[in-house]
């Protein structure tokens, strides 16, 4: 068997260490357990042969009472160690948890490309309960059970050296025959997970998207979906509970192997004459008290199938790296920045690694060569048909993505030279995509940065057309949303991420522009909100409404990850030939689509 000795050790001792206190403090409690275990038998095989050779009643009662004492202590004892390794099992994996989700919030997004919410909630909560279990049962079953094995044997060398060499003869043998047949449950468990994990991301993935199902009819479709992976992960279960249930009858078959060799031992010696009575219970009984330990650690080994399997993909989740270099500590100006993207090149095949440089196509490239400078304070309309890479420029601006070729300044400095919170510090993104978070208002427009006072917030939803709706609110600021856009209108909700972004104040602000229809008082503050944030900071606006790109200083436009045109507004517009003032002859964008 291939027990991963050092992946385990490592697992335990880094979420163990911060513990130790409590650690030794079960550790003391199992051991006198388990002492008492080995001792208490022997009071009773004293009370056989005492009372045999005839002692008196007062004798024997001290014998009961000690034995009764000892079981009483033993059942204390195993209580206290219980509920201390289940404590020191939920710090562990509650600490191994936040190193999880922190992790995978630091990855770059070709990672939750590649991974559905689901699949991710799986590894956090599902693999780290099986790693709970192994938290406490590593230490209660196999440590402690190895211990008492040790002691019974040693007790039973005591009472008689023929029954202690057979019978650790035997408990050898069981164990060797156990623990052989233990790794090869491993891969029909790391399968069930796999399934598992895919159903979760399933599940998730569908209620996310399920009023476009219910609207696009596609219900009956998920529904076959559903089942058929249903029908894959009932095969896999049976496959893996089977090579379980070997183990398990392989270890009743041992048992009873065991006690047989105990009664003949016994039996023997008794022949014999080498042995009292009373010694030949306590052979028995020890023979029996085996069983515990060694069906325990089996019981374990069944478990550590299955946190094997965990070990190994949460290993593998937490050495995926972010393909994002790690920045550097250059400080961003405090006020407007200038926006200065030199010859850039971004794949997102190359982004997720499934390519290499030299087999891209120019296709294959999302943005080719891309070059402007944006004067801090300055805004620039970009334009493009849908899927020219607007969006894609936005994320490198954001490093969401690094671009492969070419550089990207900020004021004078590098992207990749100031650090990743730095940056997003100092620039803000409106999306039409709104996230809002089961929080109250204040934490949703703050990101729970308790820095920003009241009066800020306060003034801020009122300059944005919000206050209105604040006064509104049952519980003011502590108002709790709810994550389904917290029962706003789309333009409400909008109108609160704008919110967010006059809080952050930021050098460079990115709007992706709402194309949905908003209602025209909505649609009024949402402009008067651009415009007072356009006031303070340099601004690129990924334009869908002519009015918008009214504001722009400059305009640039793509067309398939390439500048098909790129100047100042004005020159464009006085130009007939230019694509921009084809585009405002027509009133629409629409030709561009
Ligand atoms: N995460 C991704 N992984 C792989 N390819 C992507 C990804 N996101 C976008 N693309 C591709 O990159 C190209 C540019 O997409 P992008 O979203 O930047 O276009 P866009 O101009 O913003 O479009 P729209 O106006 O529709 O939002 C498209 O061909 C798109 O399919």
């Amino acid at each position: 068997m291939n027990v991963p000795i050092k992946q385990y050790a490592k697992l335990l001792g880094g979420y163990l260490k911060p513990q130790q206190g409590r650690v030794a403090l079960f550790a003391v409690a199992l051991l006198i357990s388990i002492g008492l275990q080995v001792l208490s038998p022997q009071i009773l095989g004293y009370f056989i042969d005492t009372s045999l050779a005839g002692a008196s009643g007062q004798v024997l009662f001290v014998a009961a009472l000690l034995f009764i004492g000892a079981a009483f202590l033993t059942q204390l004892l195993s209580v206290i160690s219980t509920y201390l390794g289940e404590n020191v099992a939920w710090t562990a994996t509650n600490a191994l948890r936040a190193d999880i989700v922190e992790h995978c919030i630091q990855l770059d997004l070709s990672f939750y490309k590649l991974r559905t919410s689901g699949e991710l909630l799986e590894r956090v909560d599902g693999d780290v309960n099986v790693l709970s279990r192994f938290f406490s049962q590593l230490a209660i079953h196999t440590l402690g059970n190895g211990i008492l094995l040790v002691g019974i044997l040693v007790a039973l060398f005591f009472e008689n050296w023929l029954a202690g060499v057979s019978l650790t003869l035997f408990s050898l043998f069981a164990l060797m025959i156990l623990l052989s047949l233990h790794s090869f449950a491993v891969a029909p468990w790391t399968t069930y997970l796999q399934v598992s994990a895919e159903f979760f991301g399933f599940i998730g993935e569908h209620l996310v998207g399920r009023e476009d199902i219910r609207a696009n009819g596609a219900v009956s479709y998920v529904m076959r979906r559903f089942h058929q992976i249903l029908q894959r992960w009932l095969p896999v279960y049976q496959k893996a509970r089977f090579t379980s249930t070997i183990l398990w009858s392989t270890s009743v078959g041992l048992f009873t192997i065991g006690n047989a060799i105990a009664l003949g031992v016994s039996a023997y010696l008794w022949n014999q004459n080498a042995i009292t009575i009373g010694s030949a219970y306590l052979i028995f009984h020890y023979t029996n008290l085996l069983n515990q330990p060694i069906e325990r650690i089996r019981e374990e080994l069944e478990e550590l199938q299955q946190v094997e399997a965990s070990i190994h993909r949460i290993r593998e989740l937490l050495q995926v790296q972010s393909h994002l270099s790690t920045g550097g500590d250059r400080i961003l100006s405090q006020s407007a920045l200038s926006v200065s993207c030199e010859q850039v090149w971004f794949s997102y095949q190359l982004a997720q690694q499934t390519a290499s440089n030299s087999y891209l196509t120019p296709q294959e490239w999302t943005l080719q060569d891309i070059s402007f400078y944006l004067p801090a304070g300055q805004v620039l309309g970009l334009l493009g048909r849908t899927g020219s890479g607007k969006t894609t420029l936005a994320r490198l601006l954001l490093r969401f993505y690094d671009a492969q070729l070419g550089c990207i300044r900020l004021g004078n400095v590098a992207i990749a030279q100031t650090s990743l919170t730095t940056l997003r510090q100092r620039v803000g993104l409106v999306t039409q995509d709104v996230q809002l978070f089961q929080a109250s208002v204040r934490d949703n427009l703050t990101f729970f940065d308790s820095t920003i006072p009241d009066t800020q917030i306060r003034q801020t939803l009122e300059l944005l057309g919000l206050g209105t709706w604040l006064r509104s609110l049952p519980e003011d600021l502590d108002t709790q949303l709810d994550s389904n856009s917290g029962g706003l209108s789309a333009g409400q909700a909008q109108l609160l991420t704008f919110a967010r972004v006059f809080l952050k104040n930021p050098g460079l602000v990115i709007l992706d522009e709402a194309s949905s229809r908003l209602d025209p008082v909505t649609e009024h503050l949402i402009e008067q909100a651009v415009d007072r944030l356009l006031n303070r900071c340099t601004g690129i606006i990924i334009a869908h409404r002519l009015q918008t790109v009214q504001r722009a200083d400059q305009i640039l436009i793509l067309d398939r990850g390439r500048i098909l045109e790129y100047g100042d507004r004005q020159s464009l517009l006085n130009n007939p030939h230019s694509h921009f003032s084809q585009l405002l002859k027509t009133g629409t964008t629409d030709f561009l689509v």
